[in-house]
């Protein structure tokens, strides 16, 4: 099967290697187009443009930031849109808000494309494995068309129907993984500044009802103050903020997600946009722990 893939973060150049392993025929894109030679290298071939990788290829995936990158890559100068047409089908697994996909989907679908929105769960690691979890949702005959390149990339489809749905339930994983997040940072601060020792902490933490991998994970590495992006705190931040946008729609409470929120803006705001997204820990560590009163 030949595939275009356009963006290649940390997401994308996992998924699209993890492809050209299992014998995808692969045309890649990235903005900052140096970044297609680790793929060269992997037997890729490379399109200048995303109009042309679509040219290429019947199928094409996209990871890319956030909405403003996927919706610049859709429809700006030589975009995704001069080129798709009847027969061709575009999957964007990015993490965006409903409103972006479903103004995706419409324009493709106005000339004639397909289009199925895929994010996933799961981070650099279960990309590298193949080991995501695919939200998908759209049109079911390019879904089933996917169904090869899902199953090199993710452990396990959803398809849940309707266009905005795949988005929608990704922004409501990521509010909670956020949240979870800060929780376990306050845990750990808590611990440390009431003389407690936070490995000790997690190692409790491991055996009892609220084990789970992000903690086991990120855990150790949070104490250590190492914070190599897997999952860029920006992008935690991201999700965040749409997820509450998400929440305003639908009058939904979301007291925790929006102070949540508050620290990844502060972590953001001290410069660690660019760190894991447990790098949260460094600004909740330094809230407290002042000594008693
Ligand atoms: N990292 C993770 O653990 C996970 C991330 N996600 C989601 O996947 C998506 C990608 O994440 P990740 O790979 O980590 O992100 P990165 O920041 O590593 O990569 C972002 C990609 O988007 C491209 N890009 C950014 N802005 C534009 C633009 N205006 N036009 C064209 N391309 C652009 C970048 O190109 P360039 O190289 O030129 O900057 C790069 O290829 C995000 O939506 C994220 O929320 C989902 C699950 C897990
Ligand atoms: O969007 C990022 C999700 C990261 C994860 O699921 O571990």
């Amino acid at each position: 099967m030949e595939v275009g893939f356009l963006g290649l973060g940390i997401m994308g150049k996992a998924m699209a290697a993890n492809l050209l392993r299992h014998g995808f025929r692969v045309t890649v894109w990235n903005r900052t187009l140096s970044k297609c030679q680790e793929l060269v290298a992997l037997g890729a071939a490379v399109g200048e443009t995303p109009a042309a990788v679509v040219a290429k290829c019947r199928y094409t995936i996209a990871m890319l930031s956030d909405p403003s990158a996927a919706l610049s890559v859709v429809f700006d100068k030589d975009g995704v849109l001069e080129q798709i047409g009847e027969g061709k089908g575009y999957v964007d697994m990015s993490t965006v808000d409903a409103a972006t996909s479903c103004k995706i989907s419409e324009a493709i679908k106005q000339k004639g494309g397909a289009f199925v929105e895929a994010p996933v769960s799961g981070s650099k690691k279960p990309a590298e494995d193949g080991q995501l979890v695919i939200l998908a949702a759209g049109d079911k005959v390019l879904y089933d068309d996917m169904v090869p390149a899902f199953d090199v990339l993710g452990k396990k489809s959803f398809f849940l129907g309707e266009i905005g749905n795949g988005a929608k339930m990704k922004l409501v994983v990521n509010m909670i993984m956020g949240s979870m997040m800060n929780a376990l940072s306050e845990g750990l601060s808590l611990a440390d500044n009431s003389g407690l020792s936070p490995q000790t902490l997690l190692d409790v933490l491991d055996l009892g009802a609220i084990a789970n991998p992000m903690f086991k994970l990120k855990g150790p590495s949070m104490l250590q103050g190492s914070y190599n992006p897997a999952f860029p705190l920006k992008h935690q931040q991201k999700d965040m903020r749409l997820a509450l946008a998400l929440g305003d729609e639908n009058a939904v409470s979301m007291p925790v997600a929006a102070a949540s929120n508050e620290a990844f803006k502060k972590a953001r705001s001290l410069g660690l946009g660019d760190l894991d997204f447990s790098a949260v820990y460094e600004v909740l560590k330094g809230a407290g722990g002042s000594g008693k009163a």
